[in-house]
């Protein structure tokens, strides 16, 4: 679907982005602020953003859950850079759980 082709490239785009980051300087890039402040700050701005969005969620606001998960997806996308994780990686576990069951699936574990 094109739709889909759109909403990847632009999670590669931004993925790319964040990796040339690294080395900026962290008074002019965000994302070098966040690289410079280290591994724990950044897993703790993706708790805060999930949680910002969660919240928006429940309060059943539609343009603030957009908005959040924006704020979220960025988030993620620079502690995979930190962890060395590409999206490619992430895209093929996806892709490997294409058509199983999350029901079946944990059926499956219990057993
Ligand atoms: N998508 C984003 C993006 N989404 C959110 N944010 C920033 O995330 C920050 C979140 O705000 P908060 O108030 O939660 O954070 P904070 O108060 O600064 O941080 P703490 O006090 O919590 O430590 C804001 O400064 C937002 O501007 C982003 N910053 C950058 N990007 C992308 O990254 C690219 C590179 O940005 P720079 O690294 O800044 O050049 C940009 O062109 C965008 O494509």
């Amino acid at each position: 679907m094109a739709e889909d082709k759109i909403s990847a490239a632009v999670l590669d785009r931004l993925y790319a982005t964040v990796q040339a980051r690294k080395g900026a300087d962290p008074e002019t890039s965000y994302t070098a602020k966040l690289f410079h402040r280290g591994t724990a700050k950044i897993a703790q701005k993706v708790g805060e953003e999930a949680v910002e969005t969660v919240i928006e969620a429940v309060r059943g606001d539609k343009a603030a859950v957009a908005s959040e998960s924006a704020d979220l997806l960025y988030h993620l996308m620079v502690l995979w850079a930190d962890a060395g994780l590409e999206p490619a990686e992430v895209w093929e576990k996806l892709a490997q759980r294409e058509g199983t069951s999350g029901i079946a699936e944990k059926k499956a574990r219990k057993a």
